[in-house]
């Protein structure tokens, strides 16, 4: 019998064109009983995949960047009448990093992506991955506060007024909120404490739980400052005491090595953290899976072993 799928295609993602979401539909369509929508506004993609888990579909397809697929993950797991089976999850990567899709082995091109995917579909290859949850919010790569945070909600400034996501903006982005956060003498950029069970308590200007790896992508090369993160496993923390341009600088330089992790006096790396409290003197920014969510002036991370069934 036919596996019965929704896609979710997100027309504003990076790169996403109508031919690329027509070619990629009719390819899925050879193969599998699949219905196309397109996303209309932010917070579809999350109604569109929870409906298609109340119909009892077998499997949902985001097609878009990591901001689609957190949606479309938040949409599965959200609550449901409980004993309904949650749909497995598929990815066709169409935005500008396409973090979740790349750490699951699958090419960056769409239209080689849908060729893998269905191979891996008719091979019934499933896995079970772990996720993170910030204050009841699903994550599936990352989760950040603190400079990296920061950075996410002033690059998403900058694409409302029209700029396009590449990764020289977050380069000129991160280097224009350290050397502001400098002439301010620290008041750009929220320091937070993160309490971790069984730990002293720690004060942060950066901190990332990472739920796989790469962290992220600038363009073709890997951000790797947790090497040890794995979907099979609980979070990692990476962390930065200090953000002057001399320790970002530094890190940076050693985290675009993959494997070697952030090291280095200033970093803090812990691996298998299964929960943590961020707290802050004021409301302080939150990025989950790259976009940047509401303030907190308090978060609750966890770590969620074998959340989500995916095809990968
Ligand atoms: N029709 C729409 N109009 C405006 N925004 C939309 C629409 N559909 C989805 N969105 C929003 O677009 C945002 C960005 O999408 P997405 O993350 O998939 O692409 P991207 O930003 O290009 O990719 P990446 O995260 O890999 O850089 C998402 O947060 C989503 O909520």
């Amino acid at each position: 019998m036919a596996v019965r799928a929704l896609l979710v295609a997100n027309p504003k993602a990076t790169s996403m064109t109508p031919g690329t979401q027509d070619v990629i539909a009719r390819a899925l369509g050879s193969d599998l009983k699949v219905e196309v929508v397109s996303t209309r506004h932010r917070g579809h993609a999350a109604e569109l995949a929870s409906e298609a888990r109340a119909d009892g579909l077998d499997l949902v397809i985001a097609l878009g960047g990591d901001g689609t697929v957190n949606e479309v993950v938040n949409g599965l797991l959200a609550d449901q009448p409980s004993g309904l089976p949650v749909p497995a999850l598929a990815v066709v990567p169409g935005g500008s990093t396409n973090v979740f899709v790349r750490a699951l082995g699958l090419p960056r091109d769409p239209v080689e992506a849908t060729s893998a995917l269905l191979q891996r579909v008719r091979a019934g290859r499933r896995r079970e991955v772990s996720l993170g949850r910030a204050d009841g919010r699903w994550f599936t790569f990352a989760a950040g506060v603190g400079l990296d945070a920061e950075v996410v909600r002033r690059v998403e400034r900058h694409r409302e007024s029209g700029r396009a996501s590449t990764p020289g903006l977050y380069i000129r982005t991160v280097a224009e909120t350290v050397s502001r956060d400098r002439l301010s003498g620290g008041s750009v950029v929220t320091p937070v404490t993160v309490e971790v069970p069984g730990l002293a308590p720690v004060q942060l200007r950066m901190a990332v739980f990472g739920n796989t790896r790469p962290w992220t992508f600038v363009g073709e090369l890997p951000v790797d400052p947790f090497p040890l993160a794995s979907f099979d496993d609980d979070l990692d923390l990476f962390g930065m005491r200090r953000i002057d341009p001399f320790t970002v600088t530094g890190v940076l330089a050693r985290v675009l090595r993959p494997g070697r992790g952030a090291g280095g006096r200033s970093a803090v790396s812990l691996h298998g953290v299964t929960s943590a409290v961020v707290t802050a003197d004021r409301p302080f920014p939150v990025e989950l899976d790259g976009d940047a969510v509401e303030l907190r002036q308090r978060l609750v991370v966890e770590s969620v072993p074998r959340a989500l069934t995916v095809v990968a």
